[in-house]
């Protein structure tokens, strides 16, 4: 049976990448994690093994490494689109780059009596931002997002009203807890070089407070519709932004039953939750601008 070659990219991933900034003695921290992927005209080293078009996976890592020297981290996506057009311009047989980048956020530690401490940092439990760079050496499409954004309403959720057969056991709630990690991810307008970029750090910083705050203020009958208007609420307001998927386990609150120790749990006040961790409910689905073309693959968890 004759076969092709399919689908392929190659380069070194997951470069963990940190970047120190003294300003005197108040320093700053980049952290990143990085994973470049490049394809092209990369027959001839799968079928015969000539390594004539393969630009080194090891020259790749040596080369975010000396970005981050030369041109510094101004932002994730900023840091990719430098990475991404080198590779490309560079390189006649690199057709195309997709940089990947993970970003942990560091904050200062306040020490009592000492103030802010200028130069020792603690991680930020909270989310890791995201985002993923490609470049065809004519547009560009950049993806960004965060993932395990741990977030919990106690009260204003409801779940009922649903359909219901033969092996439907759940009950009907009126007060439940909802608790979801968000994982999201968005898509730029940006494609061109010639337009103005965004701000990322900005447009990251304001998708991730309208996320929250639709989060809070929605009074929800179900994850979906809380979904929902955390997508709309970032389209509405962010013109840079045409698409946005989200991927939300429902984080299940059981109350317990403790009527075997005769205590009733039953009253809001003092309620006692099993907090479940598996299964979980997965609720998945893309809020796109009227008329944009969904591009966000729908398996987005591992981008
Ligand atoms: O918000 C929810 N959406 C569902 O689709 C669902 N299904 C379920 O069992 N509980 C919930 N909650």
């Amino acid at each position: 049976m004759p076969t092709i070659l399919g689908q392929n990219q190659y380069g070194k991933a997951e470069n963990r990448v940190v970047r120190i900034v003294r300003d005197g003695d108040t320093h700053h921290i980049k952290d990143l994690n990085v994973s470049v992927a490049l394809s092209g005209d990369m027959e001839e080293v799968h079928y015969s093994g000539s390594n004539a078009n393969v630009l080194p996976t090891d020259t790749t890592k040596n080369t975010v490494y000396a970005f981050a020297k030369e041109h510094g981290i101004e932002s994730a996506e900023q840091f990719g689109i430098h990475l991404a057009r080198h590779f490309v311009t560079s390189q006649d047989p690199i057709h195309r780059a997709r940089i990947r980048v993970e970003e942990y956020a560091w904050e200062r530690i306040a020490a009592p009596g000492a103030g802010e401490v200028k130069h020792s940092f603690v991680r930020k439990g909270q989310e890791t931002r995201v985002s993923q760079i490609t470049f065809d050496g004519s547009r560009w499409e950049i993806i960004s997002g965060l993932k395990d954004l741990t977030v919990l309403n106690s009260t204003d959720s409801e779940f009922w009203g649903y359909a219901k057969d033969k092996y439907t056991t759940l009950r009907e709630a009126y007060d439940r807890i909802l608790a979801t990690d968000v994982s999201a991810r968005w898509r730029y307008h940006w494609t061109d070089d010639t337009e103005p970029m965004p701000d990322w750090d900005n447009s990251y910083d304001r998708a991730r407070e309208h996320m929250l705050h639709a989060f809070a203020e929605t009074y929800s009958l179900s994850l979906q519709q809380t979904l929902y208007q955390m997508g709309s609420r970032i389209i509405d307001a962010r013109d840079e932004i045409d698409e946005i998927r989200f991927s939300l386990p429902n984080n299940h609150h059981f109350l317990v039953d403790l009527e075997p120790f005769g205590l009733k749990n039953d009253t809001p006040d003092g309620a006692v939750y099993f907090a479940a961790d598996r299964p979980y409910g997965l609720i998945e689905a893309t809020v796109l601008r009227d008329g944009a073309e969904p591009r966000i693959p729908l398996d987005m968890t591992n981008l």
